[in-house]
């Protein structure tokens, strides 16, 4: 009988993430957890170990510092025994863009754009290769909406998202399974550590339940995952307009709105 496979868990020292990390363990793998913070990641390494008996090693990383990054890409192209990518590792910024000093905005965009797909770009080719595995990249709902207010967030995770579709498009004739996931505002720290206060905010989705859910679509092997989204049919509906908005893109003729020659 093999060994279950090695699930890499990025942003799993609290979180979405170490929940993902705890249902993992529950399902028998192992895992290799990464975040800056070692203790933490610790903690929940020796939680796991004695609660599941699971083989947790961590690797902590700043997933924004080129040497730390290149070291999670390295384990990523080399350990053999990892067959899925759990891309969580995130941050909000609040405030309107012109508050938000450059320097935010671009560490911001390194944590959630280039360091997600560059995860994805070192663990790809050998899942291509051995025609298994999985890579699940965390978006979310703001992701779909500028109304949000949250724009270089939202922009970053409608990355996420088109990159997810792309790589489906390209992996899963290849046998690799790729899922987004889209929460919805979920109880975590990141409403803290972006200087949200939830106080005034609806309330928010336990993160034991958001998991819990993503898991449900990961085990269908469900492309775009929106565990908040009650009517799913509201999902194909926005899907099939934006596939017929394509299939109307005629590129050679003007469109009549825009000739201005007489
Ligand atoms: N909570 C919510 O409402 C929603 C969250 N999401 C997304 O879910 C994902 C997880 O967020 P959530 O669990 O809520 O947030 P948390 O702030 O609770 O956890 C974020 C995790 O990412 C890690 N992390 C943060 N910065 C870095 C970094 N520079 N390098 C490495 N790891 C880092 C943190 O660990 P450490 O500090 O130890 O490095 C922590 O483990 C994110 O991508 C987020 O955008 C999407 C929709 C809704
Ligand atoms: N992380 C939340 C916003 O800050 C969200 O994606 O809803």
């Amino acid at each position: 009988m093999t060994s279950p496979s090695t699930v890499l868990i990025t942003g799993a020292s609290t979180g979405i993430g170490a929940i993902y990390a705890d249902r993992f363990a529950r399902r028998g793998h192992a895992l290799v957890l990464v975040a800056r913070d070692k203790a933490r990641l610790e903690a929940l390494a020796t939680r796991l170990r004695e609660e599941t008996g699971a083989a947790v090693d961590i690797l902590a990383a700043d997933l924004t510092q080129p040497g730390d990054l290149a070291a999670v890409e390295a384990r990523l192209r080399e350990d053999a025994r990892i067959e899925t990518l759990i891309n969580n590792a995130g941050a909000a910024l609040s405030g309107p863009f012109i508050d938000q000093p450059t320097d935010d905005v671009a560490r911001l965009v390194s944590l959630n754009t280039t360091a997600l797909v560059r995860l994805a770009s070192a663990i790809a080719p050998r899942l291509a290769q051995a025609g298994k595995g999985a890579i699940v990249n965390i978006g979310s709902v703001v992701g779909l909406a500028p109304e949000f207010g949250m724009s270089v967030y939202g922009a970053t995770k409608a990355f996420v998202l088109f990159l997810s579709q792309g790589l489906s498009m390209e992996l899963a004739p290849k046998g690799v399974y790729v899922q987004a996931v889209l929460p919805a505002g979920t109880r975590t720290e990141i409403w803290e550590r972006a200087g949200i206060d939830t106080r005034a905010m609806p309330d928010l989705m336990g993160v034991e339940e958001l998991v819990d859910a993503a898991l449900a679509g990961f085990d269908r092997r469900e492309l775009v995952t929106i565990p908040p989204l009650h009517d799913a049919a509201r999902w194909e509906t926005l899907n099939a307009a934006r596939q017929a908005l394509i299939a109307d893109i005629r590129q050679a003729q003007v469109a009549q709105r825009y000739r201005t020659a007489a």
